[in-house]
């Protein structure tokens, strides 16, 4: 029989993981050197664990299996704790294999390094931030446990936690055995799918809203395919930006309420029906409505489930009801009134000696996937999120809803070690949090973009509370520190060297490229500048 490491590390590949990020520890070296030498996953080792939580992350989200973050026992798991909750709010599938002492530790009367209240504290955290959690102190139980876990977290794309004590690594276990997925009851799914279509063929002005789920189950082009066969308008919400990147034809815009593009805030707004598809119904996708949500026009398919109205189908998998309904659909040509809101996103940037305003930094982006193709991004929070919701429908991973800063550089070596090239969007006081990540890309091969918007500022503060001088950040010249951890950085004041900075980092394979852009305090994307205005106006509506 093989040892429980090597059956951990199958199952997980069996499961849909591609690689493993983590931190090795004392509590989980003997299960590193499995890691390293059975070869099973290829590992990435970062420098922090949060960064490992964000790489694991990302690497799910744009791979569609699931993430895989490494980490000792205590100090480790404990630093690992705000990525998976932000994994957990974003619905992303973040396998945490934390090392533990074993079982004569556990009694030895001591007080063990790493631990914190009791030795079982890990697990009690954990057990707020995932949907399944197993302890493989016993190998007669140890597969079926994660098998049960594994599902899970495939199932409700959620992040789930596997605490490996120590002592278990090499003992022999019986291979997992892969659970079958759990289908919708047929009966309710035809009950269902009736009632969806009956009351899409009596709506006037019906849309569909699509969110992370989407690609959490890897539906998309099906639900391309559906929105095109029943002649639906589609948007997507402020966190689901990116999606369908492939079906541009699909896609009117995204939805961002009183911030966004008139037509497209129209087009939701004013249906009669919403058809809301793996949405989740948060403040940043939709506290800037001008309408609220109202069950009585929506349908909301998300978490396994399909609320329609007042009542509520369970265990309704999403990939389940979208075949279904493609199924039983027949074909509606779109109203000949309808014209597609693609949203015009800026394009032509003049390459000229003018200072950069950050929405410049879109349209040059723009300017250059025109001319060398689109790049998956990642994001962090601050305006350079923003900014990504004026540049074209691109693969994208953020913190949308979540909202937690240092997300954007490790998600990107995340994306990068799945063997894509990210284009990393980050401001300055994000990158002092977990920028320094770059400098394992080396070990690695890793050549992502970073685009550093350098404002000296945490800007988003700023422009709720401008009295505020503790928002005024030091200039810590990024670009020159980049050489010395194995990249390229080029600081740029104007827009001709942003665009010459970034054709030189497009060019530049091997390295990753660090374009620094100096951009004046004070000053915000055009989209947070209508996001700033639209949560003003609503505090005062409500004030009022
Ligand atoms: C982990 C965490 N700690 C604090 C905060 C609170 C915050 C939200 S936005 C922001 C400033 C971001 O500054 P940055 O320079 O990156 O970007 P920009 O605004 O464009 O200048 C802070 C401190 C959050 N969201 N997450
Ligand atoms: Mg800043």
């Amino acid at each position: 029989m093989p040892a429980l490491a090597h059956v951990l590390l199958a199952a997980l590949r069996d499961h849909g993981a591609r690689e493993i990020f983590g931190i090795p520890g004392d509590f989980v070296l003997p299960l590193f050197k499995v890691i390293e030498e059975s070869r099973i996953l290829p590992a990435v080792t970062l420098s922090h664990e949060p960064a490992v939580g964000f790489a694991a992350d990302a690497a799910a989200r744009y791979h569609g299996g699931l993430g895989v973050a490494v980490v000792t026992y205590g100090a480790g798991a404990f630093n690992l704790v705000n990525s998976v909750a932000g994994a957990y709010a974003e619905r992303s599938p973040v396998v945490v294999i934390a090392g533990a002492p074993g079982a004569r530790e556990r009694v030895s009367g001591f007080l063990l390094h790493h631990q914190a209240r009791t030795v079982d504290t890990q697990l009690a955290v954990f057990k707020e931030i995932t949907c399944d959690q197993a302890v493989l102190s016993d190998p007669a139980t140890a597969p079926a446990q994660i098998a049960r876990v594994l599902r899970s977290a495939k199932e409700m794309s959620l992040p789930v936690y596997l605490e490996f004590p120590r002592d278990m690594v090499d003992v022999e276990a019986e291979p997992v055995v892969p659970l079958p997925p759990r289908r919708a009851d047929q009966d309710a799914l035809g009950e269902c799918v009736e009632e969806i279509l009956g009351r899409i063929a009596r709506a006037e002005r019906p849309v569909i809203v699509v969110d992370v789920e989407i690609r959490r189950y890897g539906v998309e082009d099906r639900i391309a395919a559906l929105a095109r066969k029943l002649g639906l308008p589609l948007v997507t919400t402020f966190m689901g930006r990116g999606l369908l990147d492939q079906a541009d034809d699909v896609v009117a815009g995204t939805y961002l309420g009183a911030a966004g593009n008139p037509a497209i805030t129209a087009l939701v707004e004013d249906a009669d029906l919403v058809l809301m598809l793996g949405v989740i119904l948060s403040d940043t996708n939709f506290a800037l409505s001008n309408r609220a949500p109202d069950p009585r026009r929506m349908i909301l398919a998300a978490s396994r489930e399909v609320q329609i109205g007042h009542h509520v189908y369970r265990d309704m998998p999403l990939g389940d009801l979208i075949d279904a309904l493609d199924d039983r659909a027949t074909p509606r040509a779109a109203p000949a009134d309808r014209v597609r809101q693609r949203s015009a996103y800026p394009r032509g940037l003049v390459a000229d000696s003018n200072p950069i305003a950050p929405s410049d930094i879109a349209t040059a982006i723009n300017d250059m996937f025109d001319r060398h193709g689109r790049m998956p991004m990642t994001a962090d929070i601050g305006d350079c999120l923003f900014t990504a919701m004026e540049i074209d429908n691109t693969a994208l991973a953020a913190p949308g809803y979540y909202a937690g800063m240092g997300f954007g550089v490790p998600a990107g070596i995340g994306v990068a070690a799945t063997g894509l090239r990210p284009l990393i969007l980050v401001g300055d006081g994000a990158f002092q949090m977990t920028g320094w990540e770059l400098g394992n890309c080396r070990r690695y091969g890793l050549d992502p973009i970073v685009v550093l918007f350098n404002n000296c500022s945490w800007e988003m503060l700023r422009v709720f509370q401008p009295e505020s001088r503790f928002n005024d950040l030091d200039d810590w010249h990024y670009a020159d520190i980049a050489k010395s951890i194995g990249g390229v950085g080029e600081r740029v004041t104007t827009r001709a060297e942003l665009v010459a900075a970034l054709e030189r980092a497009v060019e530049r394979r091997g390295q990753f490229s660090l374009v620094e852009v100096m951009l004046p305090r004070g000053k915000t994307s055009d989209t947070l500048a209508r996001f700033v205005a639209g949560f003003k106006s609503a505090r005062e509506r409500m004030a009022g």
